[in-house]
């Protein structure tokens, strides 16, 4: 069945969607807004935010990013034009049922001060007339899931907790009624960059169980690239200029305004969309760790090589040195511990992460337990390289 053609509405339609929370696709249909003064908010928008996808807007201040987020609620109503959710245009829904299946983050998060976190969580359950063991088993379920103690964190103000968790909470409250669509306006901007990166990163693991359908607003196109599955660069006046992946984005930016926009240095943010594919890797010698250090050295000697993966067992566990491969004993005695590895599959960028955190100037990459080979910044370059080349 075609998702976005909307049967007709049977009598109860205005009850029944909030709970049931299946991702549905958010369609804009030449939406315009302007504002009683004149000023256009966005012009002409035709974009489709397809369902269990995160669409992040991207652009300038006063690019009507924020308009375009609080028309999908309506909280701003279009000029003109249609929304349609899950094929239903929004203004033939109550406007309080729509926003209980709408789930709204914003930056300040807006948790009311003077409830407690779980009571904040539970707002919209309770609105649903849920009872209260439900809303109870459903609130604590959702603090675990955005990484909060239930016994620790359930009871307190919001007053009481850090940035980082408010913003948690305040995801935790907008995933409570289990809404259809998710929107996001700059959630992330208020926390410091460190809690800022873990938040993105639990958020894409939540998003990988939950798959809604979300629209999120940021500045940051850092953030834009990390998190969207496609992303919308929009332009003064309220106009979208492209709406792409994050990689074909970043590869092939539709005209000047949104290379300028993404930036000169897309090479670089290529390192977050571009996978490290085991065609890629490195094949030094494979060493075990219970081998003799003389059978290691003339394996080394006769591969060429100024040095060898250790393995124990089917683990990566460090790396030897031709140099130290003399004398007696075993590899696992001579060899330098520790290995860092990435799964197959990661971004390049969580690649280079690793190695700068470590010394060895090498991780191996695993595809679960089984090692693949290794990634050394020359051949991090080349895969880079060749993805840029590629597109
Ligand atoms: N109530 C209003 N009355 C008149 N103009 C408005 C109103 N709200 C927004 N605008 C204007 O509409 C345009 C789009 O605003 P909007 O808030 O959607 O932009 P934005 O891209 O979210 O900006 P920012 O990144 O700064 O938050 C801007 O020119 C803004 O000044």
């Amino acid at each position: 069945m075609d998702a976005t053609v909307a049967p007709p509405a049977p009598a109860n339609a205005r009850r029944a969607p909030a709970g049931d929370g299946s991702a549905q696709e958010i369609r804009l249909e030449s939406v315009s807004k302007v504002y009683p003064d004149g000023t256009v908010g966005v012009a002409e928008l035709d974009l489709t935010f397809a369902a269990g996808e995160l669409s992040v807007l991207v652009g300038p201040s006063g690019c009507g990013k924020t308009t375009t987020m609080k028309m999908i609620n309506r909280i701003i109503e279009p000029s003109t034009g249609r929304i349609l959710i899950g094929g239903e245009d929004v203004t033939r829904v109550d406007v309080d049922q729509l926003r209980r299946r709408i789930g709204y983050v914003i930056q300040s998060v807006g948790l009311f001060p003077h409830q407690t976190v779980r009571t904040n969580v539970g707002t919209v359950p309770r609105l649903l007339g849920w009872d209260r063991r439900r809303i109870r088993d459903r609130v604590d379920e959702l603090l675990a899931t955005v990484g909060l103690d239930p016994a620790v964190h359930g009871d307190r103000y919001p007053a009481q907790l850090s940035g980082g968790q408010r913003q948690r909470a305040g995801v935790a409250r907008a995933l409570a009624a289990d809404p259809t669509v998710l929107l996001m306006d700059e959630p992330f901007s208020a926390v410091d960059p460190v809690v800022r990166e873990r938040l993105q990163t639990e958020f894409l693991r939540l998003q990988e169980t939950v798959r809604k359908t979300i629209v999120f607003v940021t500045h940051d196109i850092e953030e834009a690239v990390r998190l969207g599955d496609r992303i919308a660069v929009m332009s003064s006046g309220g106009r979208v200029e492209q709406f792409a992946p994050p990689a074909e984005l970043l590869g092939r930016p539709a005209n000047d305004r949104v290379a300028d926009f993404v930036g000169a240095d897309r090479g670089l943010k290529r390192l977050a969309v571009t996978a490290v594919d085991a065609a890629d890797l490195e094949q030094p010698p494979v060493l075990s760790a219970g081998a003799g250090l003389a059978d290691a050295g003339a394996l080394l000697d006769r591969a060429g090589a100024s040095w060898g993966v250790v393995l124990d067992g089917a683990r990566p566990a460090g790396s030897l040195l031709a140099s130290r491969a003399t004398g007696a004993g075993t590899v696992a005695s001579a060899m330098t511990s520790g290995a860092d590895t990435v799964p197959v599959g990661a971004p390049l960028k969580a690649a280079l992460a690793t190695m700068l955190q470590s010394d060895a100037g090498w991780v191996a990459v695993v595809d679960g337990d089984r090692y693949l080979g290794v990634l050394t910044p020359s051949s991090l370059h080349a895969a880079l390289r060749r993805s840029i080349d590629g597109s």
